[in-house]
């Protein structure tokens, strides 16, 4: 997977969790180079720890203060409802130059600052602790990720997860007060373009396309007009640009307008943003 030219001077990186996210950011150091026995993961699963392992080819093992001992950063990887407990999991294994970094919806910086400072050793206390909220576009290195610094993460913390996180994409440091947004936009945004996707293939088919052509004329048509869009002109522009008086793309977005399409985006980002809230809130039982 490796496309040569590995740096031998990159962190070591201990990835708690080894699913979904992960398995991206994984995947994309890999293929940008990151060097493989710089990169370790944890599994709870003995079989997930061979399967993890034969695919990345990374050494995989269960989640203990040994498997972060060697580790400039550490990254929590599992659900929301996991992460305190996993990194609590590990803190005899940390050392005073450690950065951890967590990838967990919701999970705030001062949650596992808490989490450090409860085991009652003085230089855990003042661990670096970063917020960072990925997505899975990371995998093909396209990814986009929400970046925050804990109180005692300083810029060389902070440029450390920075590192790892513009091998696999694009980052943004913002407000932590931003996160809990941000991961409903981009964190889940690729969610929400694969269901139009979805959605168009089945329209095209209802119109007479076979399925493979309607297929890639819409995996084309997204490639096509993200192609634009990182370009930068505005996407009312875009549209605009399609849309002529009267015609087709005209009749189109009235029906999509008129189906609400712009208050379900809102209402469906709203209900993200909340929802990534009470994932962080101590007394939830459903993460
Ligand atoms: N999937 C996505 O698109 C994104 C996910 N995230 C965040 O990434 C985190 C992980 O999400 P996914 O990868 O989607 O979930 P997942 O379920 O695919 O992966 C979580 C992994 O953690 C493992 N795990 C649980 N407890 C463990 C333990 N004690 N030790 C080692 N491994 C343990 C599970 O076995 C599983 O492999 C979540 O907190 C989520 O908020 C953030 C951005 C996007
Ligand atoms: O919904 C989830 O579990 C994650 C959080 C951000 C994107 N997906």
């Amino acid at each position: 997977m490796s496309t040569g030219g590995e740096r031998t001077d990159r962190p070591r990186v201990c990835f708690l969790g080894a699913g979904t996210m992960a398995g991206a950011v994984i995947g994309g150091m890999l293929s940008a180079g990151w060097p493989a026995d710089r990169i370790t993961a944890t599994h709870r699963r003995p079989e997930g720890r061979a399967a993890v392992a034969e695919k990345y080819g990374i050494e995989v093992t269960e989640t203990s203060p040994e498997a972060v001992a060697d580790a400039d950063l550490v990254v929590v990887a599992v659900k929301p409802y996991a992460a305190l407990d996993v990194l609590a999991s590990v803190v005899e294994g940390l050392s005073p130059h450690t950065v951890v970094a967590s990838l967990c919806a919701g999970i705030t910086c001062a949650a596992m600052e808490s989490a450090l400072e409860s085991t009652g050793r003085v230089q855990l206390a003042r661990l670096s602790v970063v917020r960072v909220m990925p997505n899975t576009a990371c995998l093909v290195r396209a990814g986009v990720s929400g970046i925050s610094a804990g109180r005692h993460a300083d810029e060389q913390a902070l440029a450390r997860v920075v590192e790892v996180m513009q091998t696999v994409g694009s980052t943004v440091e913002i407000p932590e007060a931003q996160q809990d947004a941000l991961a409903a936009v981009s964190g889940s945004g690729g969610a929400y373009l694969a269901l139009v996707a979805e959605a168009m293939i089945e329209a095209g088919v209802h119109q007479g396309l076979p399925r493979t052509v309607a297929d890639d004329l819409v995996r084309q048509t997204f490639a096509g007009a993200a192609a634009l869009l990182v370009e930068g002109e505005h996407p009312a522009v875009l549209r605009e640009q399609v849309t002529s008086p009267a015609g087709s793309t005209a009749a189109a977005i009235n029906a999509l307008e008129s189906a609400g399409v712009r208050a379900a985006f809102l209402s469906a980002i709203a209900a993200a943003t909340e929802r990534n809230r009470a994932l962080g809130a101590p007394a939830d039982e459903s993460r």
